[in-house]
Order: C-alpha cells, then sequence, then structure tokens
C-alpha cells in the first residue's frame, strides 16, 4: 500500500507503535462508504483507503476505560502478522476518530454463511477452515496471546472460503490474564453486560466452563470454543437449538434456557451441543478430536500444536482414501466448489414478511360474510345497566432486543355504541403469528358476527385465524419466501369482547384478563400453561410430550411453556388455538378491565395492579404505561403490553388519585 508513515509513527500516549504500520491518516486518505455491522462495542464500515477496500472499525469509546481498551488492542494488533488473521493494515489513534482499518474480507462471515445461506460445507471445506484456524490460534499462543472470543461470526471468510480470525476486543496477554479480574472484565460490558442480550447469549455458548464459573482464562478456552465453532460448522446448527438460523435461535435459546440454566447445565451437568454424526463426512477422528476439545476439564484438552498436528493427520488419510471416497477432493487446498454470493436472498432474509400486511391482506381476501350485528344485540336487554367505556394502552419492548406483543383496540365496533373488542398477542419464536392475528383476529370476529353468537365468534375467530396463519406460513415457505423450514412461530391470545352490559373474555395461552369490581380484582382467563396440571394431561392426552425440563414443564421440542396458541405448527393439534371463554353480566360495581401480556403477571399481581391503579390519575392510557414502566422497573424480561378499560366514567373529583 502506498501510505506513507508518518514519523514519529506512534498512537498519542506513545504506547502504540508500529514500523510497518501507518498509525495517523490523513482525513482526506480514506472515505467510509456504508456500516456493514454493528457489534456491541463499535461499527464496522465499508471504506476506501488509498483507492482500495477496507474495513473500518469506529469502536463506541464513552469512558476512559473505552479508551483505554482502544489503545490496548492496537498495541496488539501492531503485532499481528498471520495468513490466519484479519490484518490491520491502518489506523488512527488520535482523537477525535479513533479508528481501525483492516484487510477487507466480503460477507458474509462464517456465522452467517451458516446460518442465513444455510451453507454446508463438505468435510474438506471444514478441515479446511479447522487447519488455518487452528493454526492462528497456534501463532496468537505462541505469542502468548489469549483471543477470548473465538465464535462463526469472529471468522471471516476470503474468496477461497479460508478463515480469518477477527476481533481482538477481548484479546489479553496470557501473563496479564491473571490480573484481569471479574469486575475488570465486567467494565468491559461483555460478557456480563446485559445491555446487548444477542450478543451475550451468542458468546455465552462458546464460553468454556471455566469462565463461566468465573475462573481464570487460560489458552485452553480457546481450545474449547474452537471445538464448539468446529461442530457447528459440521451440523449448521447453532449451539444448543435444534436450529439452522440464528436469528431464531435466540429466542429459542431463551425459551429452552435462561443464561443462568445453560451455565448451570455446562458447567454443572456437563451440557454440550448435539455431536455431529456419521452423515456429516466427518472421520470418527475429528469426532473425537471435538470432544477433547470441549472436554470439561481444560487439562484435558489438547493445545493448538496437538490440534494442529492431529488435523495434518486428519487431513493425509482424507487424501489416502480419495481414490475410494468421491467425496474428497484432490488436495485440501482446492476446495470443493467455488462460494456463491446470494446477497439477494440474505437481503429478502433480513427484510423479512411484513406479517401485518399479510394478515390484512388475508381478510380482503377471503371474501368474509358482511358483519350483521342482529344476532348479538339479540341477546341484549336494551333497559339492563349500560357501560360507559373508555380504553387505553400501552406496549413496550422493555429489555428484549425484539418486540413480539401486538393488540388492538376495536371500540365502537361497527359504530355501535355498545360493543366494543380488544385483544393482546403475545408472539413467541418470532413477531410474524403475533404480527398476523393482530389484523387477521379483528377481521374474522366482525365478519362473525353476522353468523355467530358473540362468545361463539370469539371461538370461531381463533379457529380461523389460527388456519389462516399456518396456511399462510405453508405458502410462504413453499414459495421459499421463508427460507428456514424448522421455523414454526406462534403467538398466545387474548380478545374481549362487550356486547351491552356482557363482557366475553376468551383466551388461549398466558395473557391475563381481569376485571376490577367494587375494588377487588377477579380474574377472567385461566393461564394455560404446561405447568397447570389440567392442561398438561390435555396435551399429554393429544399426543404431544410434556417434559420438566430445567426449570419448568415445557411442552414437545420446542420446550414450550404455554399449552395453547395461534401458529406454533410444530405442536399442533397438542398445543390447540381453542380458547377458553368466560361470560360475565356487568353492573355499577364493575370499575375497569386490565388486559396484559405475561411480560406484566410475571412480576406484578393482580392485587398489587389494583392498587397501583388506585394511585394513578384515571386515565386509561396513564394506567397502562404506569403498569408497565412498574413492570419493568421490577426487572420484567419480557415485551410488556397492557390495555385499560373505564367501564363507567370517572368524576372530576375521583380522576386525579
Ligand atoms: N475486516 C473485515 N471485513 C469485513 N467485515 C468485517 C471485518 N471486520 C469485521 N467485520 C464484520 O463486522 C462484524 C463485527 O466486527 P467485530 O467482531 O470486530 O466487532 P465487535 O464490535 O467486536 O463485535 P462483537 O459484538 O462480536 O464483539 C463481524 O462479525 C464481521 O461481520
Ligand atoms: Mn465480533
Ligand atoms: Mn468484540
Amino acid at each position: 500500500m502506498g501510505l506513507e508513515i508518518v514519523e514519529p509513527n506512534a498512537c498519542i500516549r506513545g504506547c502504540c507503535s508500529s514500523n510497518s504500520i501507518p498509525l495517523h491518516l490523513p482525513p482526506s486518505s480514506y472515505t467510509l462508504l456504508k456500516p456493514i455491522a454493528r457489534g456491541a462495542e463499535s461499527v464496522v464500515y465499508e471504506a476506501i483507503l488509498d483507492g482500495k477496500k477496507v474495513a473500518v472499525k469506529k469502536p463506541i469509546l464513552s469512558t476512559s476505560e473505552d479508551l483505554d481498551k482502544f489503545h490496548k488492542e492496537l498495541q496488539l494488533l501492531c503485532k499481528l502478522d498471520h495468513p490466519g488473521i484479519a490484518k490491520l493494515v491502518a489506523a488512527h489513534a488520535k482523537p477525535p476518530n479513533y479508528m481501525y482499518f483492516f484487510e477487507f474480507f466480503e460477507p458474509p462471515n462464517l456465522s452467517e454463511k451458516l446460518h442465513m445461506e444455510e451453507w454446508s460445507p463438505i468435510i474438506n471445506q471444514v478441515l479446511a477452515v479447522a487447519v488455518q484456524l487452528a493454526k492462528a490460534l497456534q501463532y496468537l499462543h505462541h505469542l502468548g496471546i489469549v483471543h477470548r472470543d473465538v465464535k462463526p461470526s469472529n471468522i471471516l471468510l476470503d474468496e477461497d472460503l479460508y478463515p480469518h480470525l477477527a476481533d481482538f476486543g477481548l484479546a489479553e496477554y496470557k501473563k496479564d490474564l491473571k490480573g484481569v479480574s471479574i469486575g475488570n472484565w465486567r467494565s468491559s460490558g461483555k460478557p456480563t453486560g446485559g445491555f446487548h442480550k444477542k450478543n451475550m447469549v451468542g458468546t455465552l455458548i462458546y464460553m468454556a466452563p471455566e469462565i463461566l464459573k468465573k475462573e481464570i482464562h487460560t489458552e485452553k478456552s480457546d481450545v474449547y470454543s474452537f471445538g464448539i465453532s468446529i461442530n457447528e460448522l459440521l451440523t449448521g446448527v447453532v449451539p444448543y437449538t435444534d436450529l439452522r438460523a440464528e436469528a431464531q435461535a435466540h429466542t429459542v435459546l431463551e425459551m429452552n434456557y435462561t443464561e443462568q440454566q445453560l451455565t448451570a447445565a455446562v458447567v454443572s451437568d456437563g451440557l454440550r451441543p448435539v455431536l455431529a454424526g456419521p452423515e456429516s463426512g466427518a472421520p470418527s477422528t475429528l469426532l473425537s478430536l471435538i470432544e477433547r476439545c470441549w472436554d470439561a476439564n481444560s487439562q484435558n484438552r489438547p493445545s493448538f500444536d496437538d490440534i494442529v498436528a492431529e488435523l495434518g493427520t486428519i487431513l493425509e488419510q482424507g487424501e489416502n482414501m480419495k481414490e475410494s471416497d468421491i467425496v474428497f477432493p484432490k488436495s485440501s487446498n482446492s476446495l470443493g466448489d467455488q462460494p456463491v454470493y446470494v446477497a439477494s436472498s440474505l437481503q429478502a432474509y433480513q427484510e423479512g414478511i411484513n406479517w401485518f400486511s399479510q394478515g390484512e391482506n388475508f381478510i380482503t381476501r377471503a371474501c368474509l360474510p358482511k358483519p350483521g350485528t342482529a344476532i348479538w344485540l339479540a341477546s341484549n336487554d336494551p333497559l339492563a345497566y349500560n357501560p360507559i367505556l373508555s380504553w387505553g394502552s400501552f406496549a413496550t419492548c422493555g429489555r428484549r432486543e425484539t418486540m413480539e406483543d401486538t393488540h388492538f383496540l376495536l371500540p365502537q365496533m361497527f359504530h355501535q355504541g355498545d360493543i366494543h373488542a380488544f385483544g393482546i398477542f403475545d408472539g413467541h419464536r418470532g413477531a410474524a403469528a403475533a404480527e398476523f392475528s393482530a389484523r387477521a383476529f379483528p377481521g374474522f370476529l366482525q365478519a362473525l358476527s353476522s353468523t355467530s353468537s358473540p362468545s361463539g365468534a370469539l371461538f370461531e375467530a381463533f379457529i380461523k385465524t389460527d388456519i389462516a396463519f399456518r396456511a399462510e406460513l405453508d405458502f410462504s415457505r413453499k414459495s421459499k419466501r421463508v427460507i428456514q423450514k424448522d421455523w414454526h412461530p406462534g403467538c398466545t391470545a387474548a380478545a374481549a369482547l362487550i356486547v351491552g352490559n356482557k363482557l366475553f373474555v376468551a383466551n388461549a395461552g398466558d395473557c391475563r384478563t381481569i376485571l376490577c369490581r367494587a375494588g377487588h380484582p377477579f380474574v377472567l382467563s385461566k393461564d394455560h400453561v404446561a405447568s397447570c396440571l389440567e392442561e398438561r394431561e390435555r396435551v399429554i392426552s393429544a399426543g404431544e410430550q410434556v417434559r420438566w425440563q430445567v426449570d419448568n414443564w415445557r411442552v414437545g421440542l420446542a420446550a414450550l411453556q404455554v399449552t395453547r396458541s395461534i401458529g406454533d405448527d410444530d405442536l399442533k393439534p397438542a398445543v390447540t388455538a381453542e380458547p377458553e371463554i368466560t361470560e360475565t353480566i356487568l353492573s355499577a360495581e364493575d370499575e375497569y378491565l386490565v388486559m396484559a401480556s405475561d411480560g406484566l403477571w410475571d412480576v406484578v399481581s393482580n392485587a398489587e395492579v389494583v392498587s397501583i391503579i388506585k394511585d394513578t390519575v384515571k386515565e386509561p392510557g396513564m394506567c397502562s404505561k404506569r403498569l408497565a414502566t412498574e413492570a419493568a422497573e421490577r426487572g420484567s424480561k419480557d415485551n410488556i403490553t397492557v390495555i385499560v378499560v373505564f367501564l363507567r366514567p370517572v368524576s372530576t373529583a375521583e380522576r386525579i388519585y
């Protein structure tokens, strides 16, 4: 590169220096083109430096510790030169712009290649990746450096699908590791920092038991992460899930195990990902090497000197077999098929399908009967008590990264003053089912008014929404718009329908609806969860397994905690969409309804809801927000949606407290 080195070629503090890597760049020498990744601690850009494409990593520096870390990482990077390590080509180590410039590798990285493109490497491709990665780590360990964050998303691929190790954000000299206290480690924001859940879980699954136990890292912790990563390469499966797609795996990981549970299982029960089978083409020698790499006792794990030697032998054996075994290409360097970059399908996957409009379109296309209110109103006595409604809602994704709750408010349905409907859908394994239902369910409910009683219409609307969603998902799968075959999104659902003085509440799953009558909470729905004996027996007799896993009763392979839902087509018919419906005659004693997803009920009891609303300005939107905020403050880990419906006017005196 024709970049000039300006002397003194050192960082502003003087701690980083290099003979070959320029550490100051005139702003005119580079152009940032577009961000390609946002990590927990940095943004990575595609950029041009001196006419060549490079990757610029711009760390987020908010504290002086972050700045120390930048210098430490730079010192380290300046010393590295190995074909298996993403090369630092320049840096800018002066305020205000701190940046690393790396050799550029076209996306996807190894994680994206496996889980978005669903790459199934042949065994020689796996071996080639394993050898080069092992050599890079051998080189680092000989320099006395431990990487501490070996995982597929930190492995970049070149055109020949050769791996280059990146991300030295957690790397340390082995001699300094004893001094790296847990406190230090936490302040680096990773892996214990709670703000970036996805990365945290992502890193957690590659961590050796001794790290999870908060003992000292050694270079053998890298060996463990290497073993987990190579097994992932062979199976194509995200560790501890049965899924190929990373995006859904996080949700499933959460459902199967929380972080603490996974940690406990890895540490105490020796839990490991499912080892690749013979169908992967892996020789038994490779499988045994992987098992030794992830041995619970770090001293039993091989060193990278051993690993490089063993992989060499495995490759040679493969060479000798080549006459009889057509799977092996001639040499380990000529990697079977050419890399194919399917940028467009990758993008389609990331953009996804808009399930709200899918739901809406379904209703438009379905040619449903015209709504008619005769049947509903027939059951209504015009002289009976007539509640006067006001309503509000509040929804927040809370500590989660994604929002999978949806809801609808349909007051004064058909422009009738005395018919109203409200509903909440709490999605799992993605938001698709909840988004679809939020639009399709109200459509079905309205159409059913001309043919069914209010409770019949509610019941049918649950069933029809479920069937429609599953059909739509199936169709999208067949037309290849959904590329993950093993993705089975679902949602729980709660709906309230008020016709005159009658209140109907239909529920499937663990959303809950309560009625405050004369100052006391009355629960109008039952939680359908596997810990409920009646539900468990129903599910088992419908042919699905219910097992005690870690901390709770869970249904099927997907380990679902709820026993009724819309969607979840891998668990149908046992996890039914049939709601249970209650009917209540309203009177002047009835003050308000509260409907909410389990994000509220997990941390706030029915009685507490009543006492919180007592101290809140009597405005339904404010009450909803106050409840959701309270749940978030109490540490609810989930999305939270609350709908509050007042059933009688609040006097001005009463309004404030
Ligand atoms: N040299 C490069 N060429 C192309 N893409 C790169 C390069 N370096 C990093 N990336 C992309 O940016 C992503 C994040 O980079 P990196 O892991 O270094 O950042 P980070 O902030 O430490 O992320 P993490 O959240 O994993 O700690 C990588 O997973 C990779 O997809
Ligand atoms: Mn990374
Ligand atoms: Mn990092």
